[in-house]
């Protein structure tokens, strides 16, 4: 079995791959949109992909690109859930923290070393990449540059953490949904959908699911681009197969068309 994640080797998403599937084999992809892409392609039959950090709150572009996907392909499900500890590194060509102008990283990572950045490295430039491997790549090159990343990127590279803990928190911790080209499983504990209302019936769609005896576990919202209307992905604890998920959807239904991302 074939299972994509973010690559190249020693990110986040490959150490998720890993943790859950250590006996298959893996595929690695350039971006966050080019994963969901590979389950949508049947490349991949898994894929992990980020959606929420612990410090740093949701990813952003992934939640993007698989509703986007699943708007193109319905097939496209969550069926699976992995956690893992995200412990920052810096490194750098450079041997003094005091000389490094630009820092590289993935954009999620910001918010997860803000105070540490703030603190060590206030005039950095922060720059974006793919990911945490390729950044370790791109400050490479750049003899005033830093990578944050994890430990199993230095270990790819063959290098050494310049500081060895950047994180904000010490339990700071990513999950990852399992992406598949499969219907979501009916006996798992948390489900996953995703709606479009109006501002003024976000109170309406949590009613349905309020009132069905369901705990809201994980909601956040994007603009439509119209004024003031909302994509909301909501996560509530409860089996599909149950009573009360049927009847919070059946509920949620009557107020506007639901559409599930997954079981897990
Ligand atoms: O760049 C990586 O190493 C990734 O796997 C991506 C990613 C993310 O998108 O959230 C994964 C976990 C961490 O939160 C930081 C970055």
């Amino acid at each position: 079995m074939l299972v994509g994640y973010l690559g190249p080797l020693g990110t986040y998403s490959h150490a998720a791959a890993l943790q859950q599937y250590p006996e298959e084999e893996l595929k690695p992809y350039g971006t966050l949109e080019a994963v969901v892409e590979g389950v949508k392609n049947s490349e991949v039959e898994l894929a992990v992909l980020p959606v929420e950090n612990s410090t740093n709150g949701e990813v952003r572009a992934a939640l993007d690109a698989l509703i986007a996907e699943i708007g193109e392909c319905p097939e496209i499900k969550a069926v699976g859930e992995v956690r893992v500890r995200i412990a920052h590194q810096l490194f750098s060509r450079s041997s003094n923290v005091s000389q490094v102008e630009r820092i590289y990283s993935h954009p999620q990572v910001w918010g997860q070393a803000s105070h540490w950045l703030s603190s060590t490295l206030p005039g950095a430039k922060c720059i974006d990449c793919d990911s945490t491997s390729q950044a370790i790549e791109r400050a490479w090159e750049d003899k005033n540059g830093a990578a944050i990343a994890g430990s199993a990127a230095g270990s790819v590279y063959g290098i050494k953490p310049l500081i060895a803990n950047v994180s904000d928190r010490d339990e700071n911790t990513t999950r990852f949904l399992v992406l598949a080209k499969q219907p979501a499983p009916e006996n798992k504990q948390h489900t996953m959908v995703t709606f479009c209302a109006a501002q003024q019936d976000l109170c309406k769609t949590l009613e349905a699911l309020v009132s069905s005896g369901v705990q809201v576990t994980f909601l956040t919202s994007r603009p439509l681009g119209t004024h003031w209307t909302y994509r909301y992905i909501v996560e509530f604890a409860g089996a599909l197969a149950s009573e009360q998920v049927r009847e919070a959807l059946a509920k949620l239904n009557q107020v506007t068309p639901v559409t599930v991302i997954g079981a897990y």
